[in-house]
């Protein structure tokens, strides 16, 4: 179990909440807005950090020294480019209609930070679509409404269930973080600190 420093999930995804949660680990939630931009020149696989790193930021103003903050982003990548959160329902189509039968990356990028040290990391997962309908598709966007989630889909929700047939990585890295590394990591900055 997990007996450091105050831990501040410094999100507003109640995914990352729940994942945290569900890990056992206790914390607060802080939540700030921030610009999520990134150098059009920057490698794809850097750029979750670099976001999760604009988060960290951005929150440590709200924190005490002591405090231990998370951030994280994640991205959702297909043929090289990064497909961010639909514009509107047109896009969640499109984005979906895209994502079909396709084999697509999904990477999340975190940032542990305390005091000075800072601890980036990021994980990547290969998520494969099963060719959808175009009733499966607007259907899944009627009903769930997925305009918060990267690349217009929830692998938690009823999409997942009937059209993910397989990944390969972490499940929960697809949902917003990559949570056995996450308390990897805080273990290891408690155990530095005792
Ligand atoms: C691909 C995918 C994304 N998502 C979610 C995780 C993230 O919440 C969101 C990606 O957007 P992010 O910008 O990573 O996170 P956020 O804006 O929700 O929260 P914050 O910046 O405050 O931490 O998409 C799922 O829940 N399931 C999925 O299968």
């Amino acid at each position: 179990m997990y007996t450091g420093k105050r831990v501040i999930l410094a999100s507003q995804s109640p995914r990352r909440k729940q994942l945290l949660e569900q890990a056992g680990i206790p914390f607060e939630v802080k939540v700030v807005d921030t610009a999520e931009t990134f150098p059009a020149d920057m490698a794809i696989p850097e750029v979750p950090v670099h976001i999760a790193r604009q988060k960290s930021a951005a929150v440590a103003a709200l924190c005490t020294a002591e405090d231990i903050i998370i951030t994280a982003d994640t991205v959702v990548v297909l043929d090289d480019t990064i497909i961010g959160k639909p514009k509107d329902r047109e896009d969640a189509i499109r984005i979906l209609s895209a994502l079909s039968g396709r084999i697509h990356r999904v990477i999340t990028g975190v940032v542990i930070k305390r005091e000075q040290q800072e601890l980036a990391f990021s994980k990547e997962t290969a998520v494969h679509f099963k060719p959808l309908t175009t009733e499966q598709i607007t259907y899944y966007v009627d009903t769930y409404k997925p305009y918060d989630k990267a690349g217009a889909y929830a692998i938690q929700e009823w999409i997942g269930a009937v059209g993910i047939d397989r990944i390969d990585g972490c499940f929960y890295n697809v949902m917003g973080l990559p949570v056995s590394n996450v308390v990897e990591a805080l273990e290891s900055i408690a155990a530095e600190n005792n």
